[in-house]
């Protein structure tokens, strides 16, 4: 056994989102997201659940925020439901939106708390994707105009923004693996959205600057990690496609302004191409404050012709699998932020999310022994500190998440919360853990 020991100024968090947790989707003139339409459609989402109601945090907040400061975290990420302050989108703001924000955001700070808001985490107005959503370069001005509304009435209270969650979920796994809102299947259309969101992003944080709002902006990329299975050439190259469907495609035009070309040239070669315009690149490339990454898994991959669309197969090498059926891989967390360090430099990171689905059982007294949800956390925790040993800028980890949640196409099925969620009662039971996880905090780390 060894202690490991993280900075004292290391920033501790859980994070969360709207649509995973607020419910009252028709509430306080809250409009319809494509994440509602979604949801509403059978078939869509394992056993037709939907955010209807979800963990009603809309209502039961002030019961997170407790949680939150007994655990002992110096922040909380959630995110703004773009709907609940301009139900159509553009046009009329609805106060009521940002008045429950404000709550939130009040109670946060009450309980000496630091509230990092994500501005998109997926929930678009249904009114926006009517007119092509995001492949319609308008949704660009109205993610600004959305974006400028909450800047000004939180300056000063929210210092940490995160402009987008996970742009290749919003592109890829919703336009053209098809598996989330608004689940379409078309290539083109997927990098077209893709292009659009880091647009998007880059014009926020102009916006923010111009406005000079207080704090720090970033964005959230998931990142992930392929190792090649031999050193053969083809397997290096199908490794390295693999990575950078996830993390180059998204990284190079955040800190470079530039899409990798060997990725462009592939995505040509399958008929698609980035319709960037004049200044795209440029506006996609503002400087940022931090990155966040959000890391859960990764493996082995091999070259394979014809085997998804990277001629590249997973290979099963024996790791321990979650809930989700994905690797137990921590040491692929210390490998993509090592590589985002050397690629991009000294931006400092966090990551804003990582974590673990298990079957999770009620046991007597509500409590949860997630044993293995505990191991994975230890795993994690201690790359993170040969992260920030090896010179890494890692400055705070967020847990995801703080609640067992929507969990998107998975729906209620699949629980990753440090915090048991019942959800006859909607009370919150925390897991053990949730407990091991309060005394690394209390204790500035643990005995590895
Ligand atoms: N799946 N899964 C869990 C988790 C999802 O619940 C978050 O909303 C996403 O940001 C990211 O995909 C990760």
């Amino acid at each position: 056994m060894a202690r490991i020991d993280f900075p004292k100024d290391f920033v501790w968090g859980t994070a969360t989102a709207s649509y995973q947790i607020e419910g009252a989707y028709q509430e306080d003139g809250r409009g319809l997201s494509i994440w509602d339409t979604f949801s509403h459609t059978p078939g869509k989402v394992f056993n037709n659940d939907n955010g209807d109601i979800a963990c009603d945090s809309y209502h039961r907040y002030e019961e997170d925020v407790a949680l939150l400061k007994k655990l002992g975290v110096t922040a909380y990420r959630f995110s703004i439901a773009w709907p609940r302050i301009f139900p159509q989108g553009t046009g009329e703001v609805n106060e009521k939106g940002l008045e429950y924000y404000r709550k939130v955001v009040d109670a946060l700070l009450e309980a000496g708390i630091e509230p990092c808001v994500t501005l998109y985490h997926w929930d678009l107005p249904q009114a926006l994707q009517d007119k092509g959503g995001w492949d319609n370069r308008d949704t660009i001005d109205a993610f600004v105009k959305y974006a400028e509304v909450v800047f000004k009435a939180f300056d000063g209270k929210i210092k940490q923004w995160i402009t987008f969650n996970e742009t290749w979920c919003v592109s890829f796994l919703s336009n053209y693996i098809g598996l989330h809102a608004p689940g379409n299947t078309d290539l083109q259309l997927a990098i077209n959205v893709a292009h659009h969101c880091m647009v998007a992003h880059g014009e926020a944080v102009k916006k923010f600057r111009a406005l000079g709002i207080r704090g720090e902006i970033g964005t959230t990329h998931n990142l992930s990690w392929c190792e090649p299975y031999s050193k053969s050439a083809e397997d290096v190259a199908a490794a390295h496609r693999n990575r950078a469907f996830n993390n180059e495609w998204f990284m190079e035009p955040t800190f470079k302004g530039t899409y990798p070309q060997f990725m462009v040239d592939w995505f040509a070669s399958k008929g698609a191409k980035v319709p960037v315009l004049p200044g795209d690149m440029e506006t996609i490339a503002q400087k940022i404050d931090f990155i966040g990454v959000n890391y859960y898994s990764g493996g082995f991959g091999r070259y394979k012709k014809g085997d998804g669309l990277f001629d590249c197969e997973e290979v099963q090498i024996g790791f321990d699998k979650t809930y989700m059926d994905w690797n137990v891989y921590a040491e692929g967390l210390y490998k993509v932020l090592s590589w985002v360090h050397e690629e991009y430099g000294d931006t400092p990171i966090y990551i804003t999310e990582n974590g673990a689905c298990y079957e999770d059982v009620l046991a007597e007294g509500n409590r949860v022994h997630d044993t293995l949800r505990t191991d994975y956390y230890k795993k994690h925790f201690i790359q993170c500190h040969r992260l920030v040993e090896s010179g890494v800028p890692l400055k705070g980890y967020f847990a995801w998440s703080l609640l067992d949640n929507f969990e998107w196409a998975e729906g209620y099925r699949k629980r990753f919360g440090i915090v048991y969620t019942n959800y006859e009662t909607l009370e919150r039971y925390p897991k053990d853990s949730y407990y091991f996880i309060q005394d690394v905090i209390k204790n500035g780390g643990f005995e590895a």
